[in-house]
């Protein structure tokens, strides 16, 4: 597969994928260029540089995935990818003390004039009267959005002796007064602060939430940052405020369009100090959204689920570490039922039993529809679009979950019902590798990979020989052979694991000997 690693990203990600991926790095890509060279690629890793529109992922006939080295993804249009079941992961992390730094640098740069200062002395001028600042010491710092970046600023900012009043309205309580910070609303920030500083995503809400009537009712010679996104303070109205008096500085690391329009208000004012989206801009950040952009993609590639998908149902690392060796059964065990099934499937139900139903099993779910799935279908089902698909197809699914078993410490059943009947099968994690533990009631202990051949049968002497004998005679070799008990009067259930493909006209040869009721393959390579 081949991965196509854009925007400057740091050469960290190439060290990692090109392990498993063919890589091929174009720092700069114009937007035509994207469109035309896209159907190539299976993955693609960006900044905030290269925009992946609705038009772009059109175009992505072969992409699996798109890894933003950085926090935010309004660069990329998610429910255009999620519609195509592409995966969108970001790395939320890697850049979280860089921008925080950045945004104290541009407090402080901002409050002793520092840019002016320095331009102006480069050119041999020696101002000391007019480039006289202000301290942050005793002044109110304006918080708006107490996320990971904002709350690393009214840390740091306490310790520069500020007080700190913040508006969050997702916040809870326990955080911010785990943080030491005053919680108030918008009007309370925007009358009590001296410096206001935004740190919350570009959304519906938040688009020009700092605008020329709450820039009136601030304090006048207030102090305004934005390293979070442009347009989240309205650019002209800032210019004009800055310009009146009534905002005595402004520090902005982003802006509506970027690169900066040469038409910008925002330019060529003294008191603005401007950076060109450098928040995310250290050695340090650059390796580490890296790191973990492309160890994102490599899973997602491979076909295994990732913590930081943002067209996923979110899982925190806790729980991904606790449902991971699950995933790889859950899947087997929902083509296995695909595979059982005779026609389609109209209702599927999943318990959970034993110590597995303590825990949130959403992405154990998905991955059994992932695999129920896969095998029938010619699109991709991966974690992203699996629900849909299944919904889509009017799989009506429901969850149980009892925290009583017998014989395991946990149990896993998926039950398909088709208009032909109802088909089950079970697994079980032993340490951390899955089992199928039952067939249709029938008692078997098969480890689900390669090929299994799945024959319930008579119970009388001689019918595997037969089965083998049929085999042999094409060549396929069996690895191994399991025989089920059941309940069942006269019934018996084997189990052969097949390492070679094997025709549909084998298993028909199969079907024709008395007493073999049926015989179902699965394919584990076809998931
Ligand atoms: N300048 C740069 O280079 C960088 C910019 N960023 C940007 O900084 C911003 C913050 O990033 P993080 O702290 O990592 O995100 P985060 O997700 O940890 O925090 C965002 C916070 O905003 C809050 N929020 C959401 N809607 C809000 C609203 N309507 N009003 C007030 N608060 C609201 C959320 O509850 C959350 O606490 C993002 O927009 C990100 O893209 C991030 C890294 C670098
Ligand atoms: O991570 C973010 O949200 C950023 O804004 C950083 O953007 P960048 O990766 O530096 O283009």
């Amino acid at each position: 597969m081949k991965v196509l690693v854009a925007d400057g990203v740091s050469k960290k990600a190439v060290n990692i994928l090109e392990k498993d991926f063919d890589i091929v790095v174009k720092d700069k890509l114009s937007a035509e260029e994207l469109l035309e060279i896209i159907p190539q690629y299976d993955g693609i890793i960006v900044r905030s540089a290269s925009k992946i529109t609705k038009e772009v992922i059109a175009k992505a006939d072969n992409l699996k995935v798109i890894g933003r080295a950085g926090v935010g993804t309004d660069n990329i249009d998610i429910s255009a990818a999620t519609e195509r079941g592409i995966i969108v992961l970001n790395a939320p992390e890697g850049n979280t003390i860089a921008a925080t730094e950045h945004t104290m640098a541009m407090m402080l740069s901002m409050s002793r004039m520092i840019p002016i200062a320095n331009e102006t002395l480069q050119k041999g001028e020696w101002n000391r009267k007019k480039y006289v600042g202000v301290e942050l010491r005793g002044k109110t710092l304006g918080v708006i959005g107490l996320g990971r970046i904002g709350s690393g600023v009214a840390k740091r900012a306490m310790s520069f002796d500020m007080n700190i009043i913040a508006y969050d309205p997702y916040l809870n309580e326990e955080r911010a007064d785990a943080l030491g910070v005053t919680i108030g609303s918008l009007d309370d920030v925007v009358e009590k602060a001296d410096f206001i500083t935004v740190h919350m995503p570009l959304t519906p809400q938040t688009k020009n939430m700092i605008n020329k009537d709450n820039l009136g009712k601030m304090k006048k010679g207030v102090r305004l940052i934005n390293c979070a996104r442009g347009g989240i303070i309205n650019e002209q109205d800032l210019a004009d405020a800055v310009k009146s008096g009534q905002v005595a500085g402004a520090a902005i690391d982003v802006f509506t369009s970027e690169p900066l329009a040469e038409d910008n208000p925002l330019r060529n004012i003294d008191n603005i100090v401007l950076t060109p989206h450098l928040g995310a801009s250290t050695v340090e950040a650059q390796i580490g959204v890296a790191i973990d952009a492309s160890h994102g993609v490599a899973a997602a590639l491979k076909g295994e689920p990732v913590s930081t998908a943002v067209n996923m149902a979110p899982v925190s690392a806790d729980t991904m570490a606790k449902i991971r060796p699950y995933l790889t059964l859950a899947e087997r065990l929902g083509c296995t039922a695909q595979s059982l099934s005779d026609g389609p499937i109209k209702d599927l139900t999943i318990r959970y039993n034993g110590e597995i139903a303590a825990i949130d099993t959403k992405m154990i779910s998905i991955a059994i529809i992932k695999g129920l799935l896969n095998p029938i279908l010619q699109t991709s089902v991966n974690y992203v679009n699996a629900p849909s698909i299944a919904k889509q197809r009017n799989i009506k699914i429901e969850e149980i979950k009892n925290k009583d078993v017998s014989n395991f410490a946990n149990l896993i059943t998926v039950s398909v019902i088709t208009p032909k009947g109802e088909q089950s099968v079970q697994g079980a994690l032993f340490g951390t590798e899955g089992r199928i533990v039952s067939i249709n009631q029938h008692r078997v202990d098969v480890d689900p990979h390669a090929r299994i051949l799945i024959c319930p049968h008579i119970n009388r002497p001689g019918m595997i020989g037969l089965v083998g004998s049929i085999l042999g005679k094409f060549s396929i070799n069996i690895s191994g052979m399991q025989v089920g008990k059941t309940a069942i009067a006269g019934t018996s259930m084997m189990v052969l694991t097949i390492d070679d493909d094997i025709s549909q006209d084998i298993i028909n040869e199969v079907l024709k000997i008395d007493g073999i009721f049926d015989a179902k393959l699965v394919n584990f390579y076809a998931m």
